[in-house]
C-alpha cells in the first residue's frame, strides 16, 4: 500500500518550472528525493503539503485527497521544512505546549520517553542546540503525536558526518520498529546509501527517474565508461548526469 501518491506534480515560478512529478512512497518505506541545488526538491515539498500553491497534480496521503481533507491529514503527519531557527528565542517547552494543542492525539508519555532517548534538555532555547538536535527535537514532537509519515526537507544537511549518520540510523529504526514512512530530500548520495528503500531523482524541475534503490542504480548503468570496473555509485551517477561541459 501507498502512504502517500503524488501524480502530475506541477508548480510555475517566474524562472522556474516543476513540471509533472509523478512517485508514490510505499508504507514502512523511505524515499529519498535528490537532485542538486535548486532541482526543485524543496518546491515538491511545499507543493505537496499546499503550502505553495500548485498549478497542477493531485496527492493521496493515507487513501485520501490531501486537499480535500487536509485538516485531518495533518494530524498524522509529521513535517520538518528549514529547521525551527525562527523560534531561536524559545525553549523547547514553550514550543511544546503550542504544538501539542494542535494534536488531538498527542502523547506526553511518548514525548517524555523521546525527549529523554534524544537527551534533549526543554529548559534551553533553540538557539542553544546543536544542529543534529534540532532535528532530533524535531522528530520527537512528530512522534509524540503518533506520525505515520514524515516529510522533511534536507534534514541531514548541515550536520557533521557522525549526526548525519545518527540521524539516518533513528530513520531506519523508526520506519523498523514503527512502521512510519519517510519521504526526505537531500543532495547528499551518501545519506541515501545508507538509508533509502526508494529513490526519486528531480532533475532542472522534472522527474529523472523514481525506483526501488537497487532498480534505481541499475537503470543508470549505462553511464559506465570502458575502465569502470564495479557498479556506478549513487554519487558517480549523479555527477555524470548533472556534469556540464565549458566551452573555456
Ligand atoms: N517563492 C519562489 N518564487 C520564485 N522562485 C522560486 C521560489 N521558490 C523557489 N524558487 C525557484 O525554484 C527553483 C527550485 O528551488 P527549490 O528550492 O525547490 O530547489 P531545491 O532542489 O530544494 O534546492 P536546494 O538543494 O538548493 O535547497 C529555484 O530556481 C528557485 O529559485
Amino acid at each position: 500500500m501507498n502512504i502517500l501518491t503524488v501524480k502530475g506534480l506541477t508548480k510555475r515560478y517566474p524562472n522556474f518550472l516543476l513540471e509533472d512529478i509523478s512517485f508514490a512512497v510505499p508504507e514502512g518505506k523511505i524515499m529519498g528525493l535528490i537532485g542538486k541545488n535548486g532541482a526543485g526538491k524543496s518546491t515538491t515539498l511545499k507543493s505537496i503539503l499546499n503550502l505553495v500553491n500548485p498549478d497542477h497534480g493531485t496527492i493521496e496521503m493515507f487513501g485520501m485527497d490531501f486537499r480535500k481533507n487536509e485538516e485531518r491529514c495533518k494530524q498524522d503527519l509529521g513535517v520538518v521544512l528549514g529547521g525551527i531557527d525562527f523560534y531561536n528565542h524559545k525553549k523547547l517547552a514553550d514550543i511544546t505546549a503550542v504544538t501539542k494543542a494542535f494534536y488531538k492525539n498527542w502523547d506526553n508519555r511518548a514525548y517524555q520517553k523521546y525527549i529523554n532517548e534524544f537527551s534533549l534538555l526543554t529548559h534551553k532555547k533553540v538557539k542553544e542546540l546543536s544542529s543534529g538536535m534540532k532535528v532530533k527535537y524535531m522528530l520527537a514532537l512528530a512522534l509524540s503525536h503518533n506520525a505515520k509519515l514524515l516529510i522533511l526537507d534536507e534534514p541531514t544537511s548541515g550536520l557533521d558526518p557522525v549526526s548525519r549518520d545518527d540521524i539516518l540510523e533513528l530513520f531506519r529504526q523508526l520506519v523498523e520498529s514503527k512502521n512510519i514512512s519517510i519521504l526526505f530530500s537531500t543532495h547528499i548520495t551518501s545519506d541515501l546509501e545508507k538509508c533509502a528503500d526508494y529513490i526519486t531523482y528531480i532533475k532542472d524541475g522534472k522527474l529523472l527517474k523514481s525506483a526501488e534503490k537497487s532498480d534505481f542504480i541499475k537503470s543508470f548503468q549505462h553511464l559506465k565508461e570502458a575502465d569502470d570496473k564495479a557498479d556506478l555509485s549513487l554519487e558517480e551517477i549523479m555527477i555524470r548526469t548533472e556534469r556540464r561541459r565549458y566551452n573555456v
